[in-house]
């Protein structure tokens, strides 16, 4: 399915937080969106997963706008994990994967076998198929962050939003969930601050600044050292690495004024 935005606008405290943001992500395609923080990643996203209702524009699934589709039939072909999402407290590790289940089950027919199976797989999936029964308030903060990736895999969608997936999690969780998310298919759309993972696993990156997207194109286009430079006030260096795939080193900011003040004060009380 094809995810769009149309000149997608959003006000709040007085300003254009999302000021005509236009993109659009292809079937099958995993893009990146990168951005500084405030720069209007999760404004954009809430819209295009119809949590926000845009104040110009559209956010659209194939042509359908998301706002007027009920959300049952959004939650069945599209699933999205949010930033600081909330689970029940009481529930189980394996009842919050449970609820992805919920936009599939009509309101006569009953749990099945089939609905079993694809927990029991999202459980597996993200690794946590030997924490199932543990209470939710057990759990770490990466353990949770996997549940909810289970939850938005249990839903079978077609389209998976992801806001920071990788937040919580150690490097080999981090490097396993954005393989699988990639190796599952489907049209992905995820914030990552982690410009690395976007240069790994991204078919496209979007470069959000100040509510506008500056950049999208392949990582090897839209990493530069140029592009990091404006936008992230770092220094880098890009390289080629396999594949084609830009390898970035940062470069630790130079000392402020006020370190070298500091430094020179240690040093003089030092000798
Ligand atoms: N209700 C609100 N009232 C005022 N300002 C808001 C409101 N919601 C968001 N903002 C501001 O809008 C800007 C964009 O926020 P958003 O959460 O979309 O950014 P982001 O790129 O996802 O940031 P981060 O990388 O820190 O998660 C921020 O400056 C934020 O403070």
């Amino acid at each position: 399915m094809r995810l769009a935005a149309n000149s997608l606008r959003y006000r709040a405290g007085g300003r254009l937080i999302a000021d005509g943001v236009s993109l659009e992500v292809q079937p099958g395609e995993f893009l990146a969106l990168v951005g500084p923080n405030g720069s209007g990643k999760t404004t954009l996203i809430a819209m295009l997963a119809g949590l926000k209702r845009p104040h110009g524009g559209a956010a659209t699934l194939d042509g359908r706008s998301v706002a007027r589709m009920p959300r049952r039939d959004l939650a069945r072909v599209l699933a999205l994990v949010e930033q600081q999402a909330e689970t029940s407290e009481r529930l189980t590790a394996r009842q919050a994967v449970e609820l992805g289940r919920t936009p599939h089950l009509g309101t006569l027919s009953t749990w099945s076998e089939r609905d079993e199976a694809v927990v029991t797989q999202a459980l597996e999936s993200v690794g946590m198929a030997s924490f199932a029964e543990r209470p939710w308030h057990s759990l770490s903060g990466g353990e949770r962050q996997r549940l909810h990736i289970a939850r938005a895999l249990a839903q079978e969608p077609r389209v998976l939003v992801l806001d920071e997936p990788t937040n919580h999690l150690d490097i080999e969780h981090q490097l396993g969930l954005l393989a699988l998310v990639r190796r599952r298919g489907g049209t992905v759309l995820a914030a990552l601050h982690d410009l690395h993972h976007a240069a790994l696993f991204a078919d496209r990156i979007a470069v959000m600044q100040g509510g506008r997207l500056v950049a999208v194109g392949p990582p090897s286009e839209v990493l530069t050292p140029e592009l990091i430079r404006a936008v992230f006030r770092v220094e880098a260096s890009v390289e080629a690495g396999p594949g084609g795939r830009p390898v970035l080193r940062f470069a630790p900011p130079a000392p402020t004024a006020a370190d070298r003040h500091r430094r020179g004060s240690e040093e003089r009380a030092a000798s």
